[in-house]
């Protein structure tokens, strides 16, 4: 046990992976504890932490809901963790180490293209390395889509890829992230395992195989329904064997200086649109995400005649929509959509949706 250390559990994981669904799940099994959360996202909307923040819609529990915003949430936007670690993340974790007496726990969500190695060696530096501790890296590995040969590891899988749909052509920048990602994790967590198959769950257990020794526990879960006790406390204190990790991003981070990495190949915008009829905006959706390479689209639409805002949440070809909570009376109704891509231009995308909803 790492005596008065706060522990540390950052969650990292590909875009869509299901990062903020476990990180839901934790915090409502949680809501004795008092939590810290650090949100990044990659896109320039704070989608995640909104969605954190809100109350889902059987609770009315007010109490439950001011503690959280007193415990904390964080947003680091815009950007990539791994790459401002100076700038961003240690300003907030100072701030954190000065309340320390007020937190039990410190909860992390990486941005889906962010490296976790330059994040727990930031656990070492002198005024964090005191105070705080990694309790774990959880990885989330999104399972269909590793089943599917997204992150093909093998020369049949692409193969099979190629045949299945160009599009999904292997893209060697997204194994490699996983790679990085997998190799520092502490505990593997599989989501959206009521979309696999067995045949598929082993294909999945045999890529984390791959990349992970068997000391590591990998669990499968379902909207991010998973216990608390498997996922807080492994007192894994990461930060001690962290350098000795090596992956293939590591000499994109010497001497502390920010060189690009995978996701300076990504495109990521906004598209700002005002109300909109849901499934003209679902189709729409559809058709970019067949015709552009288009990993994750994910916000808030304004629906014509509807009191509640909407989520739409893409991740590759599924696109989920769900009304979350009413509009509250100072925001203004509008629908705002984050894009994240390779080759994907906003003028194109943003035309595109313009004439499919005025159609
Ligand atoms: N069917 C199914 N869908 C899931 C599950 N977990 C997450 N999802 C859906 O997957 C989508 C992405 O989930 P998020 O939790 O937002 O993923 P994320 O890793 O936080 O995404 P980024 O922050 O954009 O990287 C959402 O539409 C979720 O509802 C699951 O276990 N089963």
């Amino acid at each position: 046990m790492q005596l008065n250390k706060i522990p540390t559990t950052i969650v990292t994981g590909f875009l869509g992976s299901g990062k903020t669904t476990l990180l839901s799940n934790v915090l409502k099994q949680a809501a004795g504890k008092r939590i810290a959360v650090i949100v990044n996202e990659f896109g320039e909307l704070d989608i995640d932490s909104d969605l954190l923040r809100s109350c889902p819609l059987d609770c009315d529990d007010e109490q439950s809901e001011s503690q959280r915003s007193q415990d904390g949430f964080y947003e680091l936007a815009n950007g990539c963790i791994c790459c401002t670690v100076e700038e961003e993340f240690l300003p907030v974790m100072e701030q954190l180490v000065a309340r320390r007496d007020d937190i039990d726990h410190i909860l992390i969500e990486t941005s889906g293209l962010a490296l976790p190695k330059p994040l727990v060696q930031a656990f070492n530096w002198p005024g964090i390395k005191e105070h705080c501790t990694v309790d774990a890296v959880i990885t989330v590995v999104d399972g269909p889509a590793v089943a599917a040969g997204r992150f093909a590891h093998n020369e049949e899988q692409v193969q099979a890829q190629r045949l299945a749909d160009e599009s999904l052509d292997h893209d060697p920048s997204l194994q490699e992230l996983l790679d990085d990602q997998l190799s520092a994790a502490d505990l593997v967590v599989v989501s959206k395992n009521d979309l696999l198959d067995e045949i598929e769950r082993d294909k999945v257990q045999a890529v984390i195989a791959n990349e992970v020794p068997s000391t590591v526990k990998t669990v499968y879960i379902e909207h991010g329904e998973a216990e608390l006790d498997k996922l807080l406390g492994i007192d894994a204190a990461s930060e001690s064997r962290i350098d000795d990790i090596h992956n293939h991003h590591d000499h994109h981070h010497t001497h502390g200086e920010h060189h690009e990495h995978a996701h300076d190949h990504f495109d990521s915008f906004v598209v700002k649109l005002g109300e909109v009829s849901s499934d003209l905006l679902q189709e729409a959706l559809e058709q970019l995400i067949e015709e552009h390479n288009i990993f994750r689209v994910k916000g808030f639409a304004a629906v014509h005649g509807k009191p509640m805002r909407q989520v739409f949440q893409a991740v590759g070809r599924r696109l989920d929509r769900y009304f979350d909570r009413l509009w509250q009376a100072e925001e203004i109704r509008q629908t705002q959509l984050v894009f994240i891509g390779k080759g994907i231009d906003k003028e194109t995308i943003e035309g595109a949706l313009n004439d499919a909803l005025s159609a």
